[in-house]
């Protein structure tokens, strides 16, 4: 074989390697939680058929560097013992060591017989509960990750989006983005914006869903009364970014406007008539399947001038392994912003752990996201990650009629909702926002985005200190009272004075 001959193969040998899925071990959680995101590829297992897990075997790593073992003392030597089985299984054999093992939470007295499936789902390893691992077949590749990424994640998936996100970068055709509701959209697209020359340019998104018929025009346009000067979306974007979200959920009628702005390139501000030419790079995301657009609409032809290249996201469960990671920077991000000034080593409990790896996420990140400032404000006095019961409970898997799921009876677009009629709803909901949108018929996302959009309406979360101070103490501490009073949800009320350090 000649030099480049070997050269060749030898490269795309590294290729097939690199993409080829192996069963892996990754550090969910772990007393150190610099060894969050460690992976460790069960080689043996792969070509021998055994392997074992223990204290001092295998050695785990990340970013490329040197491999460690698990090294925790409460870990035992004697190892938990892996083999193959036909037909892809894997039995998991627990008899000889010290150390607890549970599966998915449920404990594991001897074996466990690990189905092909699970392999490709992940499968839940707890070590005394302290230490949580997802067994998965992965592709070899590593991923290098840090605290400064946009898009955070190890997965092969947010890796490769990563890559698309470089190269967009330098480019500037406008890009759609696809993928299920809270699973990074929008963060993708700032990502795209933060790589590029114009970053710091403007970054404007822009909720199509909620825009108003009657107001579309001014606030896509922009407008000009009385020498008042209103800059519409567009401009506001100028040399920027502009994200419209959601553009399945917009009206015909702001379809038609953005057909225009797209076939003149510009706009012109209602009660002008000075043609801006438009100077900022548009992306689109949407959460709808492109099957169901109706062919040779305005909407069809929009999304077809404007899909020069598409991103889409994977649904969190698809990506588990990202699961770990993902919570341990929202928890610190939470903490920092809910506690500056105090310092905490965050423990993330391995129960806590094993059951966000099994949870079916119908929020994706979001809604993990959300989970980690609830643990963070039940924690403000504990030494290691509160687990509030109830939160606890929701969290099961299964779980698929409880609280977090997205509501499936989105009838209505949010655009024909009143400022009126949403007070009123919150009013007869008790400001709920989860029966709020079950009433309206409207999806949780869109009350949410409806109240930042309307004058006066609020959530727990806009409060000052000072109101809920006042408001505290004039109604002597009763939440009931201070509900009507500050017209916001009594829970989020509740978590708020709590994590104010009230007596509630
Ligand atoms: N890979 C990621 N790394 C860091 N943060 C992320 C990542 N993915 C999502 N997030 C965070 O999760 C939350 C939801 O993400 P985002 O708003 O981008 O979702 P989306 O897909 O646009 O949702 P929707 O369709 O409901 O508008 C945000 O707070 C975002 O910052």
């Amino acid at each position: 074989m000649s030099a480049t001959q070997y050269t060749t193969k030898h490269a795309v040998d590294e290729l097939v390697n690199s993409y080829q899925r192996v069963p892996m071990l990754v550090i969910a959680t772990h007393p150190d939680r610099t060894r969050i995101g460690e992976r460790a590829a069960l080689m043996d297992l792969h070509n021998q058929g055994n392997d074992y897990l223990s204290r001092v075997k295998p050695e785990f790593a990340k970013n490329g560097n040197v491999g460690r073992a698990l090294l925790d003392e409460f870990i035992s030597r004697s190892p938990i013992i892996f083999q193959r089985e036909p037909g892809g299984r894997i039995r998991l054999k627990a008899h000889s060591t010290k150390t607890t093992v549970t599966i998915a939470g449920r404990g594991v007295q001897d074996e466990y017989i690990v189905q092909e499936k699970e392999l490709d789902n992940g499968v839940v390893i707890g070590l005394n509960h302290r230490v949580v691992l997802l067994l998965k077949l992965l592709p070899l590749h590593d991923s290098a990750v840090d605290d400064n990424d946009v898009l955070f994640g190890i997965s092969a998936d947010i890796r490769a989006i990563r890559h698309r996100v470089e190269q967009l970068a330098g480019m500037t055709l406008p890009v759609m983005i696809r993928g299920a509701a809270g699973v990074g959209k929008q963060q993708a697209a700032y990502a795209i914006h933060q790589a590029s020359n114009g970053k710091s340019r403007p970054f404007v998104s822009v909720n199509l869903a909620a825009i108003h018929d009657a107001v579309a025009e001014v606030e896509l346009f922009g407008s000009a009364r009385n020498e008042t000067r209103q800059p519409g979306y567009f401009e506001q974007a100028n040399g920027g970014t502009i994200v419209l979200e959601d553009i399945e959920d917009a009206s015909v009628s702001v379809h038609r406007l953005l057909y225009t702005i797209l076939q003149s390139q510009s706009v012109v501000p209602v009660g002008t008539d000075e043609a801006l030419p438009i100077n900022c790079r548009i992306m689109l995301t949407s959460h709808h399947d492109p099957a169901g657009i109706e062919e040779n609409s305005i909407l069809s032809m929009l999304i077809e001038k404007l899909s020069a290249y598409q991103l889409f996201i994977p649904p969190l469960t698809e990506r588990r392994e990202d699961i770990g990671l993902l919570f341990d920077y929202f928890v610190r991000e939470q903490w920092q912003k809910l506690y500056s000034g105090r310092v905490h080593d965050v423990k993330i409990p391995g129960e806590l752990m094993s059951q966000l790896l099994t949870f079916h996420w119908p929020g994706n990140v979001r809604q993990l996201r959300n989970v980690a400032r609830q643990v963070v404000i039940d924690s403000r006095e504990q030494e290691q990650l509160h687990l509030d019961p109830q939160l606890l409970s929701m969290l099961k898997p299964g779980a698929a009629n409880g609280h977090w799921e997205e509501e499936p009876g989105v009838q209505r677009k949010p655009n024909s909702v009143s400022r009126n009629e949403l007070l009123e709803t919150l009013r007869s909901c008790r400001f709920e926002l989860q029966a709020t949108a079950k009433k309206l018929g409207i999806s949780r996302a869109s009350v949410y985005q409806l109240i930042q959009r309307f004058e006066g309406v609020r959530t727990a979360q806009d409060l000052s200190e000072d109101e809920i101070k006042e408001s505290y103490e004039l109604n002597r501490s009763d939440t009931e009272r201070m509900m009507w009073d500050l017209q916001v949800s009594q829970i989020g009320l509740r978590r708020r004075l709590k994590s104010l350090g009230y007596d509630i």
